[in-house]
């Protein structure tokens, strides 16, 4: 039976034909990510513009991402990811625009990245990182969209959910690794998949972040424990009262 993921992909590729062909210019330094997390001396935190979800529906469509990226960055977001998505998550490559206007901490171009032209407009529109998930990719797509966008000095979060998706991504030595305890097949999240991860994983070289069902400083508490020296954080965030105190409580020690 198809999956989410599986639609989600039917739908990038009808829309690889209608992204600006040619090259991309040299002239932007993008933000570095890696850096941030290796200097970070608490949890860092990547807040989510994320305005609805397959699993959840409407979370917050009216949200303004450029208030929103503002109260991020005053709680001391160490990123932003942007979901840019609009048929299943109601977000724009104008939203990562903003958002890139509005901050100066790294932005995620967070999608569903299959194709090299969607890394170049992730950078045409500011993205200082992109996504990509291995259970959209084979080996041989992995390898090349990651050197790709390396070589257009952005930085690469590499999302795996289970131990083979780990063995996969392992083989391209990527620097950054994200585990995402929502199984983007059935839509469980379980925030002990980090913990079962990095307990089998945590020795290897990246930096490892904790993605999705974060919710509270306990939550924070056992991703640290676990080795996670990052969160990214959606629908917590997007619904909070006050998103800053939210990620506040959010950056344990590590
Ligand atoms: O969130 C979903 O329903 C979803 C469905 C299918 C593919 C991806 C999906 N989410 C993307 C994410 O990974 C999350 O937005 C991100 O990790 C934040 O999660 P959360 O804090 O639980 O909102």
């Amino acid at each position: 039976m198809a999956t989410i993921l599986d639609d989600i992909i039917i739908q990038k590729k009808k829309e690889l034909d209608a992204l600006p062909a040619g090259p991309v210019s040299g002239d932007r330094q993008p933000v570095s990510l890696l850096k941030r997390l290796k200097q970070a001396e608490t949890m860092a935190v990547i807040s989510e513009v994320k305005r609805s979800s397959p699993s959840k529906g409407d979370i917050n469509q009216a949200v303004n991402p450029a208030e929103q990226a503002a109260k991020y960055a005053a709680g001391g977001a160490d990123a932003i990811s942007v979901l840019t998505d609009r048929k299943f998550f109601s977000g724009s490559m104008e939203d990562l625009e903003t958002v890139k206007e509005t901050v100066g901490v790294p932005v995620l171009n967070k999608d569903f990245i299959i194709d090299r032209r969607q890394i170049d407009n992730a950078c045409r529109f500011g993205a200082d990182v992109i996504l990509l998930i291995v259970a959209a990719l084979d080996d041989s797509s992995l390898h090349e969209l990651y050197t790709h966008a390396k070589s257009l000095g952005l930085d690469v979060l590499v999302e795996v959910h289970d131990e083979a998706e780990m063995e996969r991504a392992l083989k391209i030595n990527p620097e950054i690794i994200g585990i995402n305890n929502r199984d983007l097949k059935t839509f469980t999240v379980d925030i002990a998949n980090t913990e079962r991860l990095l307990g089998k994983y945590g020795g290897s070289d990246a930096v490892f972040i904790a993605e999705s069902g974060i919710k509270t400083a306990e939550d924070a508490l056992r991703m640290q424990r676990a080795g996670a020296k990052a969160l990214l954080v959606g629908e917590t965030l997007m619904t909070a009262e006050n998103p800053s105190e939210k990620i506040r409580e959010l950056k344990v020690e590590l």
